[in-house]
């Protein structure tokens, strides 16, 4: 049986130009359809288990990536959004019409990765962006209704896709966190 994992992966990752300027976010909207500049490419592209991040119908894993927040700009029909729930540390702005999740922002300037919103780069009018590498958060798509005896299957196809799946974020990401966590306890000390 083929393992869908995200229909921009499905058929093999697209790589990126590694000149992608940046471009427009559209929402699903056919009518007034929500519009979020971002400049320049994005960063740390992956694939992401987990239940809040969106997906596109029928996906088991969103496609996500970071750029920084001051490359953000709501361009049109911005009084669309609304924050899915804004308890959580990323704050993910949403179309109240169709459901998709247009940037998601930290606004805790304490959190690890303050300064970068969250994007799903599928959802760039162009091409070229850097291609998603490496899988986030496997585990949890047990969350979300997969079966156990799927996993083997679904970490298989990842890594056939040459993105190496993780059951919280890749090594580098994970380092990042700590890092950050210990100079903030040593300058709390
Ligand atoms: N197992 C949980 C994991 C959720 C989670 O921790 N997601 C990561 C990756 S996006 C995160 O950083 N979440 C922060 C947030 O959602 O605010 C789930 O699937 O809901
Ligand atoms: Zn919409
Ligand atoms: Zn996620």
């Amino acid at each position: 049986m083929t393992v869908h994992i995200h229909p921009l992966v499905d058929s093999g990752v697209k790589q990126g130009t590694g000149n992608f300027a940046g471009g427009t976010l559209v929402c699903k909207c056919t009518d007034r359809p929500v519009k979020v500049a971002i400049k320049g490419d994005v960063a740390h592209n992956h694939a992401c288990g987990c239940t809040k991040c969106w997906k596109p119908e029928g996906a088991i894993f969103s496609v996500v990536a970071v750029v920084p927040r001051d490359n953000v700009k709501v361009l049109e029909n911005g009084d669309k959004l609304q924050i899915v729930d804004s308890a959580a540390a990323i704050q993910r702005y949403a179309c109240k019409a169709c459901g998709t999740h247009m940037y998601g922002r930290i606004e805790n300037t304490g959190h690890p990765f303050y300064g970068l919103d969250f994007i799903h780069p599928e959802l760039f009018q162009e091409g070229g962006w850097a291609a998603p590498g490496f899988a986030a958060f496997v585990s949890s798509v047990l969350e979300s209704g997969v079966q156990p005896g799927e996993m083997a299957g679904i970490r298989a196809r990842l890594k056939e896709l040459g993105l190496e799946p993780y059951d919280c974020l890749s090594p580098p990401l994970m380092d990042a966190i700590s890092s950050h966590v210990a100079k903030s306890k040593a300058k709390a000390a």
